[in-house]
């Protein structure tokens, strides 16, 4: 879908990328992390050419950027970015409409679009699509943001930092929204970011650079498991690297199919291990009864399985 070869690009005879090798599939969800100034913006912004490479090639569909015609090239590409950048004196759904509006879409299925993508991110679109930007909380104001950068369907949505400066609570939120808007429209997304957790939380695939380069491309379990060197292991928290590997791990292989002694504090099924072990922990417990959906028992997870199929896991 996009590839960089070989990619290079200086600022004023500074390198800031420097033989940026990466082949992004349809529909990935790909994180770029690492720390300031390594390069995640600059790599991100060649993709849609609001940064232009001086060495290597970029493919997008198989055809080099550089053979788009820019506006083009940026229609296909939603952009959402930290700041946000909403038109203040244009309303929600104005504002959502840009690129959709430029493309020339008819009134009724501009109206339709908003609606939908307003419902996709919570908000009713009656209550907020005639308001005007400074009328919203900054979590909603990065939701139309991020609504904005989806309006025209595009085929891959790039984003730099779009949850930076929210608080936790927001920004986890919109989190798993993404992931779900990732999950059901199968979009390719280039997401940029300082924050490991979140790249745990959404990447299929995680690229650490550092001073310009890639210095490891992994899944977030392998990003774990195996670290490609002291860099990467301090980088994503040499000191709680298990309770990270355990958010990547879901309770369902470890549960027994026999019920929870009465009175065991409760776990949705869909659980990570980790959530677990703080129920365990907090209620100083040594068994959960483990429920589905419906909150019916489906059996028992027991601490000390946890520990020992965790310590088996291959580092
Ligand atoms: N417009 C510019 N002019 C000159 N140098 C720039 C410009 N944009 C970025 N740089 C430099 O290029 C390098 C990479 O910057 P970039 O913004 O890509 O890093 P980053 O990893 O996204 O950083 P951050 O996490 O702080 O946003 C840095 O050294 C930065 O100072």
């Amino acid at each position: 879908m996009i590839e960089f070869q070989n990619i290079g690009k200086s600022y004023g005879g500074v390198r800031a990328v420097e033989g940026l090798n990466l082949h992004i599939e349809l529909g990935e969800l790909v994180v770029l992390i690492g720390p300031s100034g390594s390069g995640k913006s600059t790599a991100l912004k060649m993709i849609n050419r609001m940064v232009d490479h001086d060495q290597g090639r970029i493919l997008f569909e198989g055809r080099e950027i550089y053979s788009f015609d820019v506006r083009d090239l940026r229609r296909r590409m939603g952009y959402a970015i930290q700041s946000v950048g909403l038109f203040p004196h244009w309303t929600v759904e104005r504002n959502i409409a840009t690129v959709p509006h430029l493309l020339g879409w008819s009134k009724e299925s501009i109206s339709q679009r908003v609606t939908e993508l307003l419902t996709l991110f919570d908000m009713a679109p009656e209550l907020f699509r005639q308001r005007y930007p400074h009328q919203l909380s900054g979590g909603q104001q990065q939701r139309v943001g991020v609504a904005r950068a989806l309006a025209a369907d595009p085929a891959v949505l790039l984003m730099d930092e779009p949850f930076g400066a929210l608080d936790p609570v927001t920004r986890t939120a919109l989190q798993l929204e993404l992931k779900r808007v990732h999950q059901t429209s199968g979009k390719t997304i280039v997401l940029v970011t300082h924050d490991i957790d979140e790249a745990l939380l959404l990447a299929d695939r995680i690229v650490l650079m550092n001073q310009g380069q890639i210095v490891q491309v992994a899944t977030p379990l392998e990003l774990l498991s195996s670290p490609a060197s002291d860099f990467v292991l301090d980088f994503v928290g040499r000191s709680d690297l298990g309770i990270k590997l355990l958010s990547l791990k879901a309770v369902e292989p470890l549960v027994r199919h026999d019920p929870a002694p009465p009175g065991s504090p409760t776990l949705p099924q869909t659980a990570s291990l980790r959530e677990a072990v703080a129920i365990l922990a907090a209620q100083g417990a040594s068994v959960l009864s483990v429920l589905n959906a419906q909150q019916q028992p489906v059996g028992s997870l027991y601490a000390s399985d946890i520990f020992v199929s965790h310590a088996n896991t291959p580092a």
